[in-house]
């Protein structure tokens, strides 16, 4: 069993709760400082997609699995191109990795992509502080030295303005529009690519997982990625099929300053739209609902959801901190999916139209599968569509 931080060391790196609450560990990954919400994740397996999940920028990922770093890093599983998420914070101090897809290990990676990992951690009682207060503001901090000037960084904690209002879509997307072609991975051939005709589908990125476009790929779409600030315009310039939407991170009401209009526009036409996460939070507020910050949210990969639609339930992964209030859906639009934690909204359709999002992760990296036929839904929609 590897040996967590003993107090006898000198505690590397310090936690510091903007209610001045403090939790030392040991310092592993970058060096240095960063301020961001804390939030916990419950997943048992892909430390890797959650620390490249573009959603997670501004936030600091606590893991309450202790096993974190043993299968270590591949060139495979990234979500983007680098860690997205401000730093990760864990129980045990990672180990060697064991595992035959492994190329590097955690500390490594973290180290040469610049995220700091604080190791050591009672990480039930940190969950326990974030459940208690919602997602609090903290500064992590990594000094091989061990010393810490605490009162500069609980007043860092303190005076940083956090997620709300904040939109971090624009920094996150893509420069340009590029097209995906690869499918899921699979065994034994790993990833492959979608050679046959498919679906026109403009996605656009607000923070766009990888997994997301495979899955769009494997579901038989020929997908053309575009910023975040694309236009309306723009998106149906390009005559598809269907229009996504994708997840990304901070506040969905400030992304859709510019993502609602777009929006707006699109539903003018009458395509079939699919939103994810953040998608679904936008095509909500383009819709004329409304979005609420939850105490600490959901992520994720064990989150029981009911589908009102057929009852069935499916176990999802999750991370989102934001939520639709479903008290807001106006006329012709349906809450179709329900968190079994808390009931709180879970997906949306318009009725007698395929404009339909969920709040949760059907692309599953990390986590269940039990949500692709959601990508099948859509693609069923577009091929309606043609043949009508
Ligand atoms: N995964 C996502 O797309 C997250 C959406 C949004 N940033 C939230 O936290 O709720």
């Amino acid at each position: 069993m590897p040996a967590s931080h003993q107090s006898s060391e000198k505690p590397t790196a310090l936690i510091a709760l903007a209610d001045g609450q403090l939790f030392y560990g040991k310092g592993f990954g970058a060096v240095g400082e960063t301020v961001a919400e804390l939030v916990f994740n419950t997943a048992m397996t892909g430390y890797q997609e959650i620390m490249t999940d573009p959603s997670y920028a501004g936030q600091v990922v606590t893991f309450t699995f202790p096993h974190v770093g043993n299968v270590g890093v591949n060139a495979e599983d990234d979500e983007t191109t680098d860690p997205v998420a401000a730093g990760l914070v864990v129980k045990w101090d990672p180990t060697e990795p064991s595992n035959w897809r492994s190329s590097e290990d955690l500390v490594h990676w973290l180290v040469k992509r610049g995220r700091i990992g604080v190791g050591g951690i009672d990480t039930r009682r940190l969950t326990r502080a974030i459940r208690q207060q919602g997602a609090p503001h903290v500064a992590l901090a990594h000094n091989p030295n061990g010393e810490f000037d605490i009162e500069a960084l609980v007043k860092k904690a303190r005076d940083w303005k956090g997620l709300v209002g904040l939109d971090l879509a624009k920094d996150v997307t893509c420069a340009q529009s590029y097209r995906w072609d690869e499918k899921r991975w699979a065994w034994p051939e790993g990833y492959s690519k979608r050679t046959e005709p498919g679906l026109k589908v403009v996605a656009v990125d607000y923070g766009a997982k990888r997994n997301i476009l495979r899955c769009l790929a494997s579901a038989g779409c020929d997908v053309t990625v575009l910023p975040a600030t694309a236009t309306a315009e723009d998106v149906l310039a390009l005559n598809p099929d269907g229009v996504f939407l994708s997840n990304g991170p901070g506040d969905p009401a400030a992304t859709g300053a510019y993502a609602v209009p777009m929006i707006q526009g699109v539903l003018e036409k009458d395509l079939p739209v699919f939103g994810i996460c953040l998608g679904h939070q936008m095509l909500a507020l383009a819709l004329g609902a409304k979005t609420i910050k939850m105490n600490h949210g959901h992520h994720g990969a064990n989150h029981p959801v009911k589908d009102l639609t057929t009852g069935k339930v499916e176990i999802t992964s999750m991370n989102h901190g934001f939520a639709v209030d479903a008290q807001t859906l106006p006329a012709g639009v349906t809450e179709t999916h329900i968190s079994l934690f808390d009931g709180s909204n879970c997906g949306i359709a318009m009725k007698d139209r395929p404009v339909f999002s969920v709040q949760y992760h059907p692309e599953a990296s990390p986590g269940p599968q039990d949500s692709y036929y959601l990508f099948d839904r859509f693609a069923e929609a577009m091929r309606a569509r043609r043949s009508a």
